[in-house]
């Protein structure tokens, strides 16, 4: 069988990093290509020198010199960079796995749109763990519909850049859908001063930002003589690249549509 041809974005982020590292171990992928912006420190150096590795693929900015012959692309950017990228795959018939998180309203519909054409795995986490979290959270939620206020609190590192976390923000649209309420009304994403108390249909969220903490989020159904916590904590990103990887090989045989990664890992 033919290795899957895989073109990296953001290739010297940090999970640029893991998912060059993934696909150069993987015994079914090709690095074809790496991209970064035109200020990378890294562009014009081999994509694997930060493993002291030869692979003959030099970081690029030019995205048509980038992609060439790729038949994927996995994109861990930012929103703005990630919808660049989109339309060049759409353009070029080139499937795409999206981690990027951050994106408006206007952006998830420009990669509904896209995925009409091409095929598109996009989830704010491609980790296993975090997925099958989704699944136990549907049913807690469901259970702790009345009677239990219900808190998403996160953390990560300090260089992470939007807040809440993609998990988060799906974690509480998944409890909200479970549940018959709406994240756009019931979401609160800030309190300070005299607040008054806590409206039982809210779902709060707590944001925690430091070090080098990797991903953590935990739920807590909070009720009267009892709390719950659902937590998940990722130590490595390897986790997520290996996701990734995943997404690839579920593509594969798909021409277009939009999907996630309960669909890839067969959690719907
Ligand atoms: N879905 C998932 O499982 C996960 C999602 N993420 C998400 O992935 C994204 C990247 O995370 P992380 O690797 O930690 O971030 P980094 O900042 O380490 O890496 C981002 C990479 O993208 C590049 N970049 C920055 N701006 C643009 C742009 N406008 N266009 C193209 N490339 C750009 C950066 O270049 P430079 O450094 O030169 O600015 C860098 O190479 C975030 O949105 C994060 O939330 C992260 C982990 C898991
Ligand atoms: O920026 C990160 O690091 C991560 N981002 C994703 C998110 O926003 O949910 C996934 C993971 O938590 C790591």
């Amino acid at each position: 069988m033919s290795k899957m041809k895989i073109a990296i974005a953001g290739a010297n982020g940090r999970m640029g990093h893991m998912l060059i590292e993934a696909v150069l171990k993987a015994d079914d992928a090709v690095l074809t290509g790496a991209l970064d912006v035109p200020d990378s420190p890294n562009l014009g150096n081999d994509a694997g020198m930060f493993l002291g590795e030869k692979t003959g693929v030099t970081v690029e900015s030019d995205i048509s010199r980038a992609l060439e012959g790729a038949e994927y692309l996995i994109d861990f950017t930012r929103p703005e960079g990630t919808l660049k990228h989109l339309d060049y795959c759409v353009k070029n018939n080139i499937k795409i796995i999206i981690g990027t998180t951050g994106f408006d309203e206007a952006g998830k519909k420009t990669i509904a749109k896209a995925a009409e054409t091409i095929s598109v795995v996009f989830a704010p986490n491609m980790s296993v763990g975090v997925n099958v979290t989704m699944k136990l959270l549907e049913i807690a939620a469901k259970n702790f519909a009345e009677g239990y206020d219900i808190e998403v609190i996160e953390a990560h590192h300090r260089h992470k850049v939007d807040a809440p976390s993609g998990t988060a923000l799906k974690m509480g649209e998944v409890i909200a859908n479970a549940i018959g309420r709406d994240l756009k009304e019931c979401g609160v994403f800030s309190r300070e001063g005299i607040t008054g108390e806590r409206d039982p249909s809210t779902i709060g969220f707590s944001t925690i930002r430091g070090g080098d903490i990797v991903g953590d989020h935990t739920v807590l159904f909070a009720g009267t003589g009892e709390r719950i916590e659902i937590t998940h904590k990722s130590a490595s990103r390897a986790t997520y690249a290996q996701g990734s990887l995943r997404a690839c090989r579920f593509l594969a045989d798909k021409k277009n549509g939009l999907f996630d990664m309960q669909d890839v890992l067969g959690l719907k």
